[in-house]
């Protein structure tokens, strides 16, 4: 029972210091994890900040070109070209125009002169060109007149009237009415890739003036891939999450959703979440930031030192266990020893008076219950005194002890025999059926002692005298059969030697 408690009680200790080990490597992890989360959220941030500053720079380097017409077209040639090939985020620079149907005419006249008679009027939804012929009657149309630098891939957009697409128009109207630059939502370019058009209205000073709505407008088409942190690597399970303010996740400029981990990997780890405000009013996005820790956070190297020291506290806590159930046993081993020594007749190994009275009365209780019947034999050998007196102690011993085995091999092993001093021993039969069995038990003993004992060069040759009690016939108490069984011995005995 004590070793099973200290098992327990190890095995709890070894699973409390092993979480304990491996909290001390966990919270060391979680804390860098943290510090490493804010680090790059920073970072991110900043780097975000700069890309949005370029488009800024960019979009108004352009806007004053437009200003001045068509007069420094060379120029702006060479100054789109030099964007493009020093910010890769940059796909094209366009200019678009507010035309009313009044004007189309005129206006469709001046680009045939100057992009070519193959200049079309187009409605650009979604990526695709649609020719808008026959020509539906908007109030206004929104055609691109310039695309800088012009490639063949962008040359078919000239002409496009951006106010059919759904993203570009609602960006459309809303620098329409701010008057400002706006941001589209991201949107699938004809180059296959995402992106998104800073758009920037602006007005001649007199229109201004006048308070009329923009009739002019800048554009920046950018790829929205450029705002993924290129030269960070997220790490694992962490998202990102780049969107317009306000706007729903589905309408973000990149979403990078992590990888997933199992619950079970990531159970009671705390979830990291970052959100970000940056940006001008043109270009509003949050940069949200989410990390899901888990187990993941340790190294193989932090995983085997956990392990080995699980491991050698295990060693350390079998070894003391076995130590402690070593001595554990030795100790019962002695209190074994103790309660033997306390119960039997040293001389010949059998029950003393102690034992056997504890038997009786055990036995005695277990007959109330069950109502069968016991004996008690009581034996006494005859002249063992003058084997003392003619062949010494020692001889006599060696005697007692034949008694003893021969007494042992006629009785069964459920019997008890016991020794209560000098020459005298009692035996205890459980569940007597008769009293012809016990008397059979009798002259088996008898036969048995009285055949000579070869000790020492002699023989000897002894009497026995039983006397034989029955419960409950003869006593319900143990004083009362020993006595019964007493006299009976003595009765057993009378015709050899009186009593006085
Ligand atoms: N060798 C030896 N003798 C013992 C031991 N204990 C008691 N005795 C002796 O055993 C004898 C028992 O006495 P009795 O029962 O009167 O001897 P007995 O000759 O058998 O007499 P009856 O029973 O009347 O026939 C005594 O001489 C004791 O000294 C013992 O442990 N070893």
């Amino acid at each position: 029972m004590r070793i099973k408690l200290a098992t327990l009680a190890c095995t709890l200790l070894w699973f409390v210091l092993s979480a304990l080990i491996a909290m001390a490597f966990l919270s060391r992890a979680v804390l860098s994890a943290e510090q490493e989360f804010d680090l790059l959220g920073t970072r991110l941030s900043e780097q975000l900040t700069q890309k949005l500053q370029v488009n800024d720079t960019i979009l108004d380097s352009y806007a004053a070109f437009a200003m001045l017409g068509h007069q420094h077209e060379a120029q702006e040639q060479i100054f789109a070209r030099q964007m493009a090939e020093r910010y890769p985020q940059l796909v094209s620079l366009e200019r678009i125009r507010r035309i009313s149907q009044q004007q189309l005419p005129l206006w469709h006249q001046q680009m045939v002169e100057r992009w070519g008679s193959d200049f079309r009027l187009h409605a650009y939804t979604a990526g695709s060109l649609t020719p808008l012929y026959p020509l539906p009657a908007y109030p206004d149309y929104y055609p691109i007149e310039s695309i800088q630098p012009l490639t063949q891939a962008v040359r078919p957009l000239l002409g496009a009237d951006i106010a059919r697409d759904p993203q570009l128009q609602q960006a459309l109207q809303q620098a329409l009415r701010s008057g400002r630059t706006t941001m589209s939502a991201p949107f699938q370019l004809r180059e296959g890739y995402r992106g998104h058009v800073l758009l920037q209205p602006f007005n001649d000073s007199a229109l201004l003036l006048q308070g009329r709505k923009p009739e002019q407008f800048v554009a920046l088409v950018l790829r929205s891939d450029y705002l993924r942190p290129a030269d960070t690597t997220l790490p694992a399970g962490m998202k990102l999450s780049i969107r317009q303010r306000g706007q729903s996740p589905a309408a973000a400029y990149v979403d990078i959703p992590g990888q997933q981990h199992g619950w079970l990997s990531t159970l009671g780890f705390p979830r990291l979440q970052l959100q970000r405000e940056l940006g001008s009013e043109a270009q509003p996005l949050t940069l949200r930031l989410d990390w899901q820790l888990g187990w993941f956070l340790l190294s193989g190297f932090e995983l085997s030192v956990i392990f080995c020291q699980s491991l050698l506290l295990l060693l350390l806590l079998v070894v003391g266990l076995r130590f402690y159930s070593g001595l554990l046993s030795k100790q019962q081993r002695r209190e074994n020893h103790l309660f033997y020594l306390a119960n039997h007749d040293r001389l010949t190994g059998l029950a003393n008076r102690n034992l056997f009275y504890d038997r009786l009365q055990h036995a005695i209780s277990r007959l109330n219950r069950n109502g069968k019947r016991l004996a008690v034999l009581f034996l006494d050998m005859d002249r063992f005194k003058p084997v003392n007196d003619s062949y010494g102690h020692a001889t006599g011993d060696k005697v007692l002890q034949l008694i003893a085995a021969r007494i042992l091999a006629i009785m069964r092993s459920e019997d008890t025999v016991a020794r209560l001093g000098g020459d005298e021993f009692v035996l205890l039969m459980e569940d007597v059926e008769s009293n012809r069995e016990a008397d059979r038990v009798l002259e088996r003993l008898k036969h048995a002692i009285q055949q000579p004992y070869e000790v020492d060069g002699h023989s000897i040759q002894l009497g026995v005298s039983i006397g034989i009690a029955y419960y409950p016939e003869d006593g319900m108490l143990i004083e009362e059969l020993l006595d019964v069984a007493d006299r009976k011995m003595y009765g057993d005995k009378q015709p050899e030697l009186p009593r006085n």
